[in-house]
């Protein structure tokens, strides 16, 4: 008798701990566990960029590589009727809670151009017929030392008046409410305190290298000049303290 009770009590208390065991995968990385490390913070001097050689030597194309892309659309239509932003920039608030832009790793077997647009469909729902990357469309590529991945970077521009059936469209991504939590647009002006604007949003949280991809395209792309970007840098505040609600 007592043999049957402890073991009944064993075999609740094995039922029990699996229970718990599924409740906390539940909140783990689960399947996401391999390539949750690149997602980690980074440093600026992790990246080093890659010569047009490097990108298509073996050396660097057998390592674990990732294509992102900034959707965008030149503009000359007035903020509030005072800011001219120049374009409409696209980037996305991530699962993680990074800021980032669409794309995603390369699959075993796959081209780099395959993967972006494969990606672009599966994020932003994009219709990568009409809108296909392609070589001509990159901007750079960086490797990080210390996450051992390899990072390229393209940008494709749509015209003014797509720009906004993209982001409705991106609403019913594959990926919306999971890996993709809303498409932003990134406010690319000053304002008169000389903070709020774009040196504010350089302050929140960017994934892998994506502020400096965004930076840089911005240059390449001739939405803003060095000299600006350089303003915008040293009008970036400090983090303040926000406030709580306790
Ligand atoms: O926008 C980005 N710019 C630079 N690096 C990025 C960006 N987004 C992600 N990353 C880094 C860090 C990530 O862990 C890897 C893989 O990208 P991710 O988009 O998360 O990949 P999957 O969609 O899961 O394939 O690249």
């Amino acid at each position: 008798m007592i043999f049957y009770r402890i073991s009944r009590h064993l075999k609740w208390k094995s039922g029990l701990l699996k229970k718990m065991a599924s409740d906390t995968g539940d909140r783990t990385w689960g399947h996401l566990a391999s390539t949750e490390s690149y997602g980690r913070p980074s440093t600026a001097d992790e990246y080093t960029e890659l010569t047009k050689e490097e990108i298509n030597s073996e050396h660097y194309s057998s390592k674990t590589n990732a294509c992102h892309c900034l959707l965008f659309a030149r503009k000359n239509k007035k903020t509030f009727g005072v800011y001219n932003p120049r374009a409409t920039v696209l980037m996305q608030m991530r699962f993680d809670g990074y800021i980032g832009f669409p794309g995603g790793l390369v699959d075993s077997g796959e081209d780099q151009i395959t993967a972006l647009n494969r990606e672009l469909l599966e994020e932003m729902n994009l219709d990568t017929s009409t809108y296909k990357v392609t070589e001509e469309n990159h901007i750079v590529s960086h490797y990080s030392t210390k996450k051992n991945i390899c990072l390229h970077f393209y940008a494709l521009e749509v015209p003014e008046e797509d720009i906004k059936k993209i982001e409705v469209k991106s609403l019913s991504s594959k990926d919306h409410g999971s890996e993709v939590l809303g498409v932003i647009q990134v406010p690319l002006y000053t304002m008169g305190d000389g903070v709020r604007g774009f040196p504010t949003f350089l302050t929140h949280s960017f994934i892998g290298n994506s502020r400096m991809q965004l930076l840089i395209s911005l240059k390449k792309l001739n939405i803003l000049t060095e000299d600006e970007i350089t303003s915008v840098l040293n009008a970036v505040p400090t983090k303040t303290t926000t406030a709580t609600s306790s």
